[in-house]
């Protein structure tokens, strides 16, 4: 099986990526981490060298090469690799994308904590600003997420919850 994790930044997709992973045994794959290990670059230094462009092509084909070596895995992506190079078709075509669907303000409470890494965010100088964007940035991606057959927009979503979607999913497709 191969699960696909899609949302915003700060939704949870490296995190919930990783235990459920676990829970299904196969490997985990974050695809920011793939892109600094072909790079040998942090996202942040790829953005400011590069431009968002270069970030995007990398990440379009590292998506590529990932989907095609793992025969099983978890995925979790990048907040915009659904919205570019038409990635989405890729997700859909290959395996079971999940969207996890996290409200504005509990993204803004959990971003904050980490926006210094993201590069889309760090310059952003405080929370309402920050909420600004979030909601500008959504607008234009709900409709790649929204494309995706399975939502979690639990408060918490679990690797519990997503293996009990997975599995009504499954049977019923
Ligand atoms: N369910 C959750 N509840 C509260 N905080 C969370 C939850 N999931 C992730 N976080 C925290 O939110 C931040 C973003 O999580 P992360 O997994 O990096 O999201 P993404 O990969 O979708 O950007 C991290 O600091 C993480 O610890
Ligand atoms: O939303 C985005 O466009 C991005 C989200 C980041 O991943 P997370 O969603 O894991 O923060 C990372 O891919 C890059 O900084 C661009
Ligand atoms: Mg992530």
């Amino acid at each position: 099986m191969k699960l696909y994790l899609i949302g915003m930044p700060g939704a949870g997709k490296s995190t919930l990526g990783r235990a459920l992973a676990l829970a299904y045994e196969v490997p985990f794959v974050d695809l920011d981490e793939e892109i600094v290990r072909r790079e040998q670059r942090s996202i942040s230094e790829l953005f400011a060298r590069e431009g968002e462009e270069y970030f995007r092509q990398c990440e379009a084909d590292v998506l590529r090469d990932v989907v095609a070596r793992y025969p099983a895995l978890v995925l979790a992506t990048g907040g915009g690799t659904p919205c570019f190079h038409h990635n989405l078709k890729v997700l859909l075509e290959t395996g079971l994308t999940l969207y996890l669907s996290v409200p504005v303000p509990e993204l803004v409470r959990r971003l904050l904590k980490s926006a210094a890494t993201r590069p889309l965010l760090a310059a952003l100088p405080d929370a309402q600003t920050l909420e600004t964007r979030l909601h500008e940035t959504l607008a234009v991606r709900q409709q790649f997420y929204d494309r995706a057959p399975l939502c979690c927009a639990a408060p918490v979503c679990s690797a519990a919850m997503v293996r009990q979607l997975v599995a009504r999913y499954s049977t019923t497709a």
